[in-house]
This record gives structure tokens, C-alpha cells and sequence, in this order.
């Protein structure tokens, strides 16, 4: 007998979370604090798990999630999270049947799109997502970087300063709150979050208390927020320290500067790695010697799943104004059609049309092109989309690509 896939329940807790860390051999206890938060937090109606012989083997959760579009309006996202298959049941179709089970209730429920951050690149394209952004993660080498030992601080009248826990907790949301929609790929970051990232709720052990500091504007506003951690060493009786970034978000590029500066000059600290950045992060290019950045790794972060066409191309605004007829298709039947596309800086409207397409896709490419971070001409070369009127990729690339890329700075 197959096993049985239903909705999770707080008795169900202890063998759901067993099973998710052994997949994702982080092994198998659960600890009483990890139960007790899940167990409250739980969205039964949103949780699934599979069951064989009363053993959970597989789990799958989804949360309601907003998503910033270029322009800074958010789409209603259904946010995929903690799947996993026991390794003596997989390839037998549990992960397909539970998504199909969670991308059904999302369309009905009438999300724009589905979301999730893929462990492996292979595993969600069957299902009708794309990678739509990217990050990369530098490994600075800082006695290289060129930048002037005797630093003191921001010369633009702005300040860095350490901060505690509790002005982290009072200034952190806000800052983040006008960040989000600067930026395409930007999720929100609710109260939990929050709590997580400040060690409130006793998960995520041992845990190593970051350094948190705060830039402030030359005005006194709250403007970038830097959490880090230092590995501390002396080889040889010679500093060696390694910062690991956590978390640093600015609203402005000074203060972006100001707080990459500011770590890049703390003593002892002789390479920083940033963890996953925007592509297109300011760093390398803030050094005398941007080589000093090495990429240490370039991958697809945030995947996104196109379920109302509509509402998803109107809700985010364009390069240039222009006019399209987008045919999508999508084997789930989700987002499948032909689509008029009148577009502008300003916004858009998308409608369903009968007129000759300009481009034909599939729901994966769409949710790729989504936040502007692809070239329709690039995936017409790479036959992944295809160009059915002359010039059409080249105006959806200057309609649908944006200034700075999209980025997702969370994961989920
Ligand atoms: C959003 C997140 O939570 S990402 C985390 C994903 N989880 C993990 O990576 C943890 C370890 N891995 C696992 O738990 C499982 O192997 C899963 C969840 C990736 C796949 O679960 P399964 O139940 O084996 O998937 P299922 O049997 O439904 O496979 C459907 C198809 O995807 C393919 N597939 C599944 N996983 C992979 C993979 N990692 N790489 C390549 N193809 C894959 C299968 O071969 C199958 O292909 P087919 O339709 O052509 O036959």
C-alpha cells in the first residue's frame, strides 16, 4: 500500500520534523524547543506529510509570503518550504503529489505565484518554476583590497555604531519594511523572523551571538543594519580572523558603503565572507581592487512559479512602454494562454487575447522573466523560448529588465 498523504497535525510534530532534518541530514532529534515552536506555529490546512505504516516519510509545508515585483507593488505568493522525501521512499512520486496537492489550493485561493528556494536546480522545473534570481557569495581577501588602513569611519557624515539585540529588534523591521520594495525578489520578513535571527527562540543551537551594527545618516536616520559573526585565529601568533556577514541590509548606498567599509576595517579580520549577495552588490566595485572579491559561488536562489498571468505582469511596471501577446504554456493549466501585454514605466494591464502570439514560453521561462533579471534573447538562443515575431525578444528585454537585478537576501 502506498503511503497516505494528509495534513499534519501538533501530534504529528515530533515524527514531521524527524523526518525533515533526517533528509536534510542534519540528523535525526528534534529537541523540545524545535517542537514547542512548531507545534505553535503550525498551519495544519498548509502542512502536509506522508505517512507509511505511521512513520512520516515525507513532509512539505506552504506559507503565505509577498513578494516584491519591479516598481515595489508585492504579489501574493504561496511559499514552499521544508520538503523532503525519506531516502527509502523516494523516486516513487510523493514529492509530485504533494505539490500538486499545495500548488492546486494556492491557485484556488488565488495566490499570483508560488515561491521556493531550491536545494538541487533539477528538482522544480517539472513542476512550472524558473530561477528568477540570483546571488553570489564573495570571499574577500582584505589586505588586498586596496582600502586605506587608517580608515576611521564614513567621511559623509553618517555613523556606525555597534548596536544590542534591542535596537536591532526596534530599528530592524522598520528599515527592512523600506527596503522591500526597492528591490524586485525582496520578500517579507515577519515578526518570527525577527525573532529568529535575534536568538529569541532558543532554535537553531549552538548558536555563535552576531555582532550587530547600525548606520545611521548624516539626518540620524536608521539607514543600514549589519550582522556578523568573527571566527577568531592566530596561526603563528598573527591575526586571522574570518567575519561572516549574516545579514546587512541599507536603504541608501551610503550606507551600503559605509557598513562594507566598516567591516572591511575591523582588526584582526583578514577575509570576509559575505554570504549570498545581489550579482550585481556594489562591493567588488567599492574597492581599489575589486579582485579581492572572489566569487566563491554563483547560483540560482529564488524560483518563482507564474499561477495568475494577469496579475502578475500588471502588478510590476517596465522599461519602456510597449505592446506584447505572450502565449504561456503550463501542462498544469494554471497559468496556460495567450496574453496581451500593454505595458509602460508607469504599469500595465494583461488580458487574455486571440491575437497572434509574439512570443511562445513555457510557465517557467515566464516566472524566470519575471522580476527582470533574464534576457528573452538568451533564452530564445537557448531554445527555451520562442521568438515568433522578428524583434519581439529584444523589446521584451528592454520592457521586462531592470536597472539593478533582483535579489532575494532570505531564505526559506
Ligand atoms: C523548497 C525546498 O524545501 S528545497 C528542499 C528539497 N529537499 C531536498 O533536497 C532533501 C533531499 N531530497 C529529497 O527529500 C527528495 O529526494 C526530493 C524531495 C528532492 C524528491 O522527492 P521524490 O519523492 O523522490 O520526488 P518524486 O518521486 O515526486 O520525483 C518527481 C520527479 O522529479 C525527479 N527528481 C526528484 N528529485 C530530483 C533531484 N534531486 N534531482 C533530479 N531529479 C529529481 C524524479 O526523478 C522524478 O522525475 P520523473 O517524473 O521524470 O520520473
Amino acid at each position: 500500500m502506498s503511503p497516505e498523504i494528509r495534513h499534519v497535525n501538533v501530534p504529528d510534530v515530533p515524527d514531521w520534523l524527524r523526518a525533515a532534518r533526517t533528509a536534510f541530514l542534519q540528523g535525526p532529534v528534534v529537541t523540545d524547543a524545535d517542537i514547542a515552536y512548531h507545534s505553535k506555529v503550525l498551519d495544519p490546512e498548509r502542512s502536509l506529510g506522508a505517512f507509511d505504516e505511521g512513520r512520516c516519510v515525507a513532509t512539505f509545508r506552504s506559507f503565505p509570503q509577498q513578494l516584491t515585483v519591479p516598481g515595489g507593488a508585492f504579489v501574493p505568493a504561496d511559499a514552499v518550504s521544508l520538503v523532503t522525501v525519506a531516502a527509502t521512499h523516494r523516486r516513487r512520486g510523493l514529492l509530485s503529489a504533494m505539490m500538486g496537492r499545495d500548488l492546486r489550493a494556492a491557485k484556488e485561493r488565488g495566490d499570483t505565484v508560488a515561491t521556493l528556494i531550491s536545494a538541487e536546480y533539477p528538482i522544480y522545473g517539472r513542476y512550472g518554476f524558473g530561477p528568477a534570481t540570483w546571488v553570489t557569495q564573495f570571499e574577500v581577501d582584505v589586505p588586498r583590497t586596496g582600502l586605506d588602513r587608517r580608515y576611521a569611519g564614513p567621511g559623509c557624515g553618517g555613523r556606525v555604531d555597534f548596536a544590542d539585540a534591542a535596537a536591532v529588534r526596534e530599528q530592524g523591521p522598520a528599515l527592512y519594511e523600506r527596503v522591500r520594495p526597492t528591490r524586485p525578489g525582496f520578500v517579507d520578513r515577519d515578526e518570527r523572523w525577527w525573532q529568529r535571527h535575534l536568538g529569541e527562540l532558543g532554535l537553531d543551537l549552538p548558536r555563535t551571538e552576531p555582532y550587530y551594527v547600525l548606520y545611521r545618516s548624516p539626518e540620524g536616520r536608521v539607514d543600514g543594519l549589519l550582522a556578523y559573526t568573527v571566527k577568531d585565529r592566530w596561526p603563528g601568533k598573527l591575526p586571522q580572523g574570518t567575519a561572516k556577514v549574516k545579514n546587512l541590509v541599507a536603504a541608501t548606498p551610503q550606507a551600503e558603503r559605509a557598513l562594507w567599509h566598516f567591516l572591511l576595517s575591523v582588526d584582526w579580520v583578514l577575509t570576509v565572507d559575505t554570504g549570498f549577495r545581489a550579482p550585481d552588490d556594489l562591493l567588488p566595485l567599492l574597492l581599489p581592487e575589486p579582485r579581492a572579491a572572489r566569487p566563491v559561488a554563483h547560483a540560482d536562489h529564488l524560483w518563482v512559479r507564474p499561477l495568475d498571468v494577469p496579475a502578475l505582469l500588471s502588478a510590476r511596471t517596465y522599461g519602456t512602454a510597449g505592446t506584447l501577446v505572450l502565449d504561456v504554456t503550463d501542462p498544469a493549466g494554471y497559468a496556460d494562454g495567450r496574453f496581451l501585454l500593454e505595458a509602460g514605466p508607469d504599469g500595465a494591464s494583461c488580458t487574455p487575447t486571440t491575437r497572434p502570439a509574439d512570443l511562445a514560453l513555457d510557465v517557467g521561462e515566464l516566472g524566470t522573466l519575471a522580476l527582470g533579471d533574464e534576457s528573452v534573447t538568451r533564452l530564445v538562443a537557448l531554445g527555451r523560448a520562442r521568438e515568433e515575431r522578428t524583434g519581439a525578444a529584444a523589446l521584451a528585454d528592454i520592457m521586462l529588465r531592470t536597472a539593478r537585478r533582483p535579489w532575494c537576501p532570505h531564505s526559506f
